[in-house]
C-alpha cells in the first residue's frame, strides 16, 4: 500500500504528517517506532494523522503519536503544523480552523505574516487532571528522584507538564533528571518535563525533554506550560517570549481561568511516498 506523507517542522520539532481525510492509513505502535527511527526510517519527533471532524461544528480531528508509539492527546507546534498542512494541502481554504484532539476542541489561526497562531485552551493546574499524586494543589511540588530533591510546577495544556526553574538552561542536565521525572511514580501517565531560565517577566529560555520523545528542538505545549506556571509562580508577565533551541514563540495568557495563546512558525520540508 502507497502512503503519501509530508515531512513538517515547528522550530526543529519535526512531524510526518498524514493525510487520513483522502487516505486510510493505520500503523502499529511498533510501526510508528520504525518510521521515527532518524537512521532506519523517516525521523521525526511526532506522527500527526488529520481525519475527518469526529464533531459535526468541527472541521478536522487529528491524532498525535509520541516517536515511541504512544497515542497522546497535545502537541503545541504540532497544532500549527497541522493548520499550515490542511491548507497547503487544499482540504480547507478558511484562515480560522476549528480542530478537536483526544485533549479537547481549539482554534486555530493563520497569519498573514506564515505564522500560525493557536488557542490552546485553559490551562489546568488541578493534580487529578495532570494527572499527579499530591494531596492538594500547589504553585511549587517537590518531587524525590534519584536522592535528589527538584522544586516544579506542573501543569495540564492537555498533556502533562512539569518545569523546573534552572539557572541557565545551557548547564542543565536534561539527559539526567529529564527521563527520571518523565516516569516518575508521581506523574502516573509520565510527564514532559521543562527547563525555564527566567530572563526578564517578558522573556525566557526553555529546554523540554519530551514524554515518548526525549530532548526536541522544541515543545510548543511545553512553552506554554512554562509560561502558565511561570506566571502564577509570580515569575512571569502577560506576554511572553520563549527561546527554545530551535527557535522563538510568543505566548499569551491574561490568567488563571482564559485560554492561552501560542505564536509560531510551522514549516512545509518535502512530500513524500511510502510503501509499507
Ligand atoms: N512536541 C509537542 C508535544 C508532543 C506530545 C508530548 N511528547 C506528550 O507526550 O505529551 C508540542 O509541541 O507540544
Amino acid at each position: 500500500m502507497l502512503v503519501n506523507f509530508s515531512k513538517m517542522h515547528g522550530l526543529g520539532n519535526d512531524f510526518m504528517v498524514i493525510d487520513n481525510v483522502t487516505q486510510n492509513v493505520f500503523f502499529s505502535p511498533e510501526k510508528i517506532q520504525q518510521l521515527a527511527d532518524r537512521n532506519f526510517g523517516i525521523g521525526f519527533d511526532q506522527l500527526l494523522m488529520v481525519e475527518p471532524p469526529y464533531d459535526p461544528d468541527q472541521d478536522f480531528h487529528y491524532r498525535i503519536f509520541n516517536a515511541d508509539g504512544s497515542e497522546v492527546s497535545q502537541c503545541g507546534n504540532g497544532a500549527r503544523c497541522f493548520a499550515r498542512f490542511v491548507k497547503l494541502k487544499g482540504l480547507i481554504n478558511r484562515n480560522k480552523i476549528l480542530v478537536s484532539t483526544k485533549a479537547g476542541k481549539m482554534i486555530l489561526y493563520l497569519e498573514k505574516d506564515g505564522q500560525v497562531t493557536v488557542n490552546m485552551g485553559v490551562p489546568n493546574f488541578n493534580p487529578a487532571d495532570i494527572p499527579l499524586r499530591a494531596n492538594k494543589e500547589e504553585k511549587t511540588y517537590l518531587i524525590l528522584a534519584d536522592g535528589s530533591t527538584h522544586f516544579c510546577g506542573a501543569v495540564s495544556m492537555g498533556n502533562p507538564h512539569c518545569v523546573l526553574e534552572v539557572d541557565n538552561t545551557d548547564t542543565a542536565d536534561v539527559e539526567t533528571i529529564g527521563p527520571q521525572l518523565e516516569r516518575h511514580e508521581r506523574f502516573p501517565e509520565g510527564v514532559n518535563v521543562g527547563f525555564m531560565q527566567v530572563l526578564s517577566p517578558e522573556h525566557i529560555r526553555l529546554r523540554v525533554f519530551e514524554r515518548g520523545a526525549g530532548e526536541t528542538l522544541a515543545c510548543g505545549s511545553g512553552a506554554c506550560a512554562a509560561v502558565a506556571i511561570g506566571q502564577i509562580q509570580g515569575k512571569l508577565g502577560k506576554d511572553v517570549r520563549v527561546d527554545l533551541p530551535g527557535g522563538r514563540l510568543r505566548i499569551r495568557w491574561q490568567g488563571p481561568g482564559s485560554p492561552l495563546k501560542m505564536t509560531g512558525p510551522a514549516e512545509h520540508v518535502y512530500d513524500g511516498t511510502i510503501n509499507i
